[in-house]
């Protein structure tokens, strides 16, 4: 319901919309876009969620937005993992630790229908990293495979990116996903990858001398963006650099 009256405000036309919205808030007042709780505007977290949710600040690897510890200053820090099989791209940021509140909200937004919380969770992404949106000249989401598409009707990382950058720099259709993969939930690493092998193709772009930005709503393992980063690269793509909501942190509840 919070997302209809939402979409209302937003399409409301005229007086009569914009009294039904307020008529409709008074009877569903706005809910925390995490839990039940209520909240005093709509696309807001109440007080104890946004103290659960870990934005990620400080010295970070610089390829996939992981917290590191500090090195000296200007240095280019890496994580462990992309220390020992450093991905494909170059420079990746994350908004937040995957777990918790934050699991939450990316749970609505993607089998939730939560469309009207996108603004909100792409106004995260646009704090983590305004540099490699600013460096961008295609903003690109992780494909889903038609079937997946048709069944959640949406893609919730080109919802992100349609609430974060203007039509001239969204490429939605950059990449399609043309083979069809089962959730990466619970899946390991090298399941990942052979299962992303060949599932990534480039849509019928020129992408030859263009700075790429990836957008998807969590980076795990990495075997997704790895994927679509060297689909991108092999069409000569000037550089990809790739952007999440959340990053898995083992041992952060993921
Ligand atoms: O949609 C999925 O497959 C999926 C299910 C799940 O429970 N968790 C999860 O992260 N994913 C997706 O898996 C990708 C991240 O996993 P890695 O490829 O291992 O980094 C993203 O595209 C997520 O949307």
């Amino acid at each position: 319901m919070a997302g209809q009256i939402e979409v209302a405000r937003r399409e409301g036309k005229g007086l009569v919309g914009r009294a039904l919205f307020h008529l409709a808030a008074l009877v569903y007042p706005p809910r925390c876009i995490a839990c039940p709780s209520e909240t005093d505007a709509p696309g807001a977290l109440c007080a104890e969620c946004w103290r659960q949710i870990e934005f990620i600040s400080g010295p970070v690897c610089a390829q996939c937005g992981t917290p590191v510890e500090a090195g000296a200053p200007g240095q280019r820090l890496s994580c462990d993992s992309c220390a020992l099989d450093p991905p494909p791209w170059r420079d990746g940021r994350a908004a937040l630790i995957y777990g918790g509140a934050g699991r939450r909200v990316i749970l609505q937004l993607k089998h939730g229908d939560r469309l009207d919380i996108a603004p909100t969770l792409a106004s995260w992404l646009a704090r983590a990293a305004p540099d490699l949106i600013d460096r961008a000249d295609i903003v690109a989401p992780v494909p889903l495979h038609w079937s997946r598409l048709f069944r959640r009707r949406y893609n919730q990382s080109a919802e992100l990116i349609r609430a974060l950058v203007p039509p001239q720099k969204r490429g939605q259709d950059l990449l399609r996903r043309v083979k069809s993969t089962p959730l990466l939930d619970g899946k390991r690493r090298d399941e990942r990858s052979s299962l992303l092998a060949e599932a990534i193709a480039l849509g019928p772009h020129d992408v030859a001398g263009k700075s790429i930005l990836l957008v998807d709503d969590v980076l795990t393992t990495g075997a997704t963006l790895r994927a679509c980063a060297r689909i991108l690269l092999t069409a000569d793509a000037k550089e990809v650099n790739v952007l999440t909501l959340a990053r898995v942190v083992r041992d952060k509840g993921a």
